[in-house]
């Protein structure tokens, strides 16, 4: 009879390592950030080389198990076995923030007299050496009446002891079923406490020390002024960096794109296989492609930013602002997700306990600029803002897509603002926000991030986009023109059809036919706008890059009403989709998606009318 699984759960305080421990052990990938609260689902995977079979859930952090926000109660439910569905852990694998082990400890008390077979790791080992700090692990472990081990996640150092730990623990322990009860909080917080202080002065040595330079860095960041400032000149870097860095890598893919067009073209006989191939997947792909730099890039930073501990504290900063407008703190790391989709922005809400912001965070989410408009921003923004330093410092296309952040963030802001002025005032807890210490990103975690990155980009481009720029490439191929044709052939295909019947909608916003047809397919992914246009504009017989037959057949305000309506529109079918699911409310959905088109309509509308009076 084969034995039965064995259970294993990582507990501990948020941002203690315990996904990057899990990654250890059982070879997963998930995602490990610099601040509290990365982990909002449970996780589970196979832990190898125990003597039976076992499996590894790595938790959402947690401070105690008697108060618990709907997130950290996640974490009590499953330990004490009330979560529907879920098997109650066997053994207990508590893992404490070596640097802050007295804040892990009260957690592990609590733990201990759950009575379950338990495991002490002491994680960022390597941060407490370097702060001086000393453990005596065999005496902590006698007092505890458990196994300690010390361990650097992040270089698996000390792994090794802790799955001999595990080992030997799989070896006697037997699988039981039942709930656990929680035990009545028979001591007063303050015994707690004396306890864990007793310990601590017998097994740890700490100098008092706490880095002089983080704090200072801290003054710096959360200064009310300045440090809106840093945030700021941080971003403006971000945006200049995704333009002039990544400028001579997309002209060599660009190069090689045409390369490739021009020989496949050369070895395929004129006639329809030629102009599917060259004018349909060669433009519509390579069109898209060519943006990976500027994707990698963008991610560049937002993954370093992740991991330096910088980003709890733009929260801190931000929160006074976002309370303002009826959102908080906790609406951050939701809405910092969106910048790169808003499908696990919008599902990361669900941490967010009070429903009338849940439901506000949700609503803006969309507004945070994905990574999906980054290639329609930096197709339009490269084809009409010219290249040309402003103010001595900035370049003006870096400043553009700066600007169209910004509107996408002051929007959500305005959109906030005015639904709690229609619903009144919810009730506004205080952010308790654990302020992680600062670390250089680790260099491992920053390279799965960007490949992960690039493969989740260059997955598109062979899926969605492919299927759609076939698809395009027929519409605007089919039917052919008449013989005594006297507009070019593609303005009698389907595609044109299409895009004229669609035309007159959008007339007041200067867009043309071409445009038009582009944001049909843009619902299943905005990047195929660009593939879109590609194809459209190759079938046309458009022998210039992309850029430059856009900027000979659109005027500057019509392109820039076209960016607007790209800050704005719902032009995703996932994300809708997700709004459904996430408020299960078919009205709320209908709510969203029409007050969104609405907004980019207007939007796109006013830029239009005024940049024609400015320009
Ligand atoms: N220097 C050092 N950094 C570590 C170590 N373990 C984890 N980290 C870093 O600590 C941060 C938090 O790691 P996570 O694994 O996301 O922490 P977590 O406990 O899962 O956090 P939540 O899911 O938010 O509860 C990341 O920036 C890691 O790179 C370690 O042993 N040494
Ligand atoms: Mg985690």
């Amino acid at each position: 009879m084969s034995q039965p699984v064995l259970h294993f759960a990582l507990v501990g305080n948020p941002n203690c390592g315990k996904t990057a421990l899990f990654n250890c052990l059982t070879g997963a990938k998930a995602k490990v950030a610099n601040y509290a609260g990365v982990t909002v689902e449970k996780r589970s995977g196979p832990l190898a080389g125990l003597s039976r079979p076992a499996e590894l859930i790595d938790l959402p952090g947690t401070y105690s198990l008697y108060v618990a926000s709907p997130d950290e109660q996640v974490a009590r439910r499953v330990i004490l076995g009330e979560m529907a569905g879920e098997v109650r852990p066997d053994v207990l694998v508590a893992v404490i923030d070596a640097t802050n082990i007295k804040l892990g400890l009260r957690l592990v008390l609590e733990l201990k007299a759950l009575g379950l077979p338990m495991v002490l790791v002491l994680n960022l080992a390597d941060a407490a050496r370097s702060r001086g700090i000393n453990i005596r692990t065999e005496l902590l472990a006698e007092r505890l009446g458990m196994p300690v081990v010390e361990t650097v996640a992040v270089r698996k150092s000390g792994v090794g002891d802790l799955q001999a730990a595990l080992r030997s623990l799989a070896a006697s322990v037997q699988t039981r079923t039942g709930n656990l009860s929680l035990p009545e909080r028979s001591e007063a917080v303050e015994s707690v406490y004396a306890r864990i202080d007793a310990l601590l002065a017998e097994c740890v040595d700490a100098p008092e020390f706490t880095p002089r330079w983080q704090d200072k860095l801290d003054a710096l960041v959360m200064h009310p002024v300045l440090g809106v400032a840093i945030l700021a000149a941080i971003l403006l870097l971000m945006f200049q960096a995704v333009f002039a860095w990544a400028a001579p890598v997309m002209d060599g893919i660009e190069a090689l794109v045409g390369w490739l067009g021009e020989q496949v073209g050369a070895l395929l006989p004129a006639g329809i296989l030629h102009d599917f191939v060259v004018d349909g997947l060669i433009a519509g792909m390579g069109s898209v492609l060519v943006f990976l730099p500027q994707i990698i890039i963008l991610f560049a930073f937002i993954l370093a930013l992740e991991d330096s501990g910088y980003l709890p504290r733009a929260a801190f900063l931000l929160d006074r602002m976002m309370r303002g407008v009826g959102l908080s703190g906790r609406s951050f790391i939701p809405l910092l997700s969106s910048f790169a989709c808003a499908v696990p922005g919008i599902m990361s809400t669900r941490s967010i306990a009070n429903p009338r912001e849940r439901l506000v965070t949700i609503m803006t989410a969309p507004l945070m600029t994905c990574s999906a408009r980054l290639p329609v921003y930096a197709l339009v923004i490269g084809a009409f803002i010219p290249h040309r330093t402003v103010w001595g410092l900035f370049n003006l296309q870096g400043l553009t897509l700066f600007c169209l952040y910004i509107a996408g963030i002051a929007s959500a802001a305005l959109v906030a603002w005015i639904t709690r002025k229609q619903q009144g005032e919810g009730n506004s807890f205080p952010l308790l926000l654990e302020l992680p210490n600062y670390r250089w990103p680790n260099l491992y975690h920053f390279l799965v991030g960007l490949k992960e990155r690039a493969w989740i980009f260059l997955s598109r481009v062979g899926t969605v986009i492919l299927a759609l720029s076939i698809v395009l490439w027929f519409l605007a191929t089919f039917p052919h023109a008449p013989e005594d044709a006297t507009l070019p052939a593609i303005e009698y295909s389907f595609a044109g059809m299409l895009g004229k019947l669609i035309q007159p909608l959008f007339e007041p916003l200067g867009f043309n036919w071409q445009m038009c047809i582009a944001l049909i397919p843009a619902m299943a992914a905005r990047e195929v706008a660009v593939s879109t246009l590609a194809t459209v504009y190759a079938v046309s017989g458009g022998e210039d890059a992309l850029g430059s037959s856009l900027a000979h057949s659109w005027s500057v305000p019509v392109a820039l009403a076209y960016l607007a309506w790209f800050v704005y529109a719902p032009q995703c079918l996932s994300t809708i989709a997700v709004v459904r699911r996430e408020t299960n409310s078919v009205r709320a959905t209908l709510i969203f998606t029409g007050y969104l088109f609405a907004l980019a309509y207007v939007a796109a509308l006013l830029v239009r009318q005024l940049s024609a009076i400015w320009l």
